[in-house]
């Protein structure tokens, strides 16, 4: 679970790629008391740079082998189509300063990893990671996974940094990493779809689009508040709030008659179906 301390390595720790999820990592970090001058990223954008330079204060590189060169930890942050570039852009500095390498990309193995940054014996320490953009405010979680050349104090280091994003949970199987990404990776948009939809319903019902927005957004802190601090399942929550003949289960019943679990279930197989075919497609 999340400690309050702010977590430390024995160097710098560059992020390679600087977009959202970067963005939502280093905001924790930093939020967490993390030295902004701990903290370097390479990002090819010029706005994003300056962006990253004055929300907080990190230093930021053109270019991945610049921010990489002499961090104990990169934090790899690109999307899964440029991974393999990026990687052997990296490789010739891999192999001499052996960093602990930490990939949030979906659907690459950690095997890939190693082999695009000239390991072909799988000895350098590989992390999956796979957290959501709540991380941001610290309220997010992370799957991690950890190829066999990470050591105890490498993964401690990892989860300690993951920490800072929200709760982090161990995978010991690495192919259900694409599940993870499915669920809880990929999770947040969910939410917000069902958000502009439940915002979109009730202006239709006659509500101000503000009154709207507001009532979904407590709605929904509310009701995943209560997940996370009661003990009861989802299914008995759902229950005390629909009285018989009462107006929840109208709702209720037209989502079941409607496919809504299906749905969902499709929806996540989906997404795990994708994590794999992005490993492939990017080899
Ligand atoms: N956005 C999300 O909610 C989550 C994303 N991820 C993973 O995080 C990774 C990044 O995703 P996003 O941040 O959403 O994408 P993004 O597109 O916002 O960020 C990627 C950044 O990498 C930069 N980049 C491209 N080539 C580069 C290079 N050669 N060197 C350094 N930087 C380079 C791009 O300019 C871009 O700013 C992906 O692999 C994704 O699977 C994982 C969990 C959640
Ligand atoms: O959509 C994606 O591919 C990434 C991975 C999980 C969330 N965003």
């Amino acid at each position: 679970m999340t400690d309050t301390a702010a977590p430390s390595l024995p160097g710098p720790i560059a992020f390679i790629g600087g977009g959202n999820m970067a963005r939502s990592l280093i905001g924790g970090l930093v939020a967490r008391g993390m030295a902004a001058d701990a903290i370097r990223v390479a990002e090819p954008v010029a706005e994003l740079r300056d962006a990253l330079d004055r929300d907080f204060g990190v230093r930021t590189f053109a270019r991945a082998e610049e921010a990489a060169d002499g961090a104990t930890c990169w934090m790899l942050a690109v999307k899964p189509q440029v991974m393999r570039t990026v990687c052997e852009a990296l490789a010739p500095i891999a192999g001499t300063q052996t960093p602990l390498v930490v990939s949030v990309a979906a659907g690459i193995t950690a095997a890939q990893l190693q082999r695009w940054l000239g390991d072909d014996a799988g000895r350098l320490a590989v992390v999956r990671a796979m957290p959501n953009t709540p991380a941001l405010l610290g309220v997010g979680v992370t799957g991690l996974f950890a190829s066999g050349a990470v050591d105890s104090g490498q993964r401690d280091a990892a989860s300690r940094l993951l920490d800072a994003a929200g709760p982090t949970v161990w995978i010991d199987d690495e192919t259900r990493m694409d599940a993870v990404t499915a669920v809880s990776g990929s999770g947040p948009a969910y939410v917000f779809l069902l958000a502009e939809a439940m915002q979109q319903a009730g202006v239709a019902q006659g509500l101000p689009p503000e009154t709207a927005r507001a009532l979904v957004q407590q709605t929904l802190l509310g009701a995943a508040t209560m997940l996370v601090q009661l003990d009861d399942p989802a299914d008995v929550l759902r229950t005390r709030v629909t009285s018989p003949g009462g107006t929840t289960q109208a709702a209720i019943e037209t989502f079941e008659a409607g496919g809504f679990r299906d749905l969902v279930d499709r929806a996540i197989a989906a997404a795990t179906q994708r994590g794999r075919a992005l490993s492939a497609a990017n080899d």
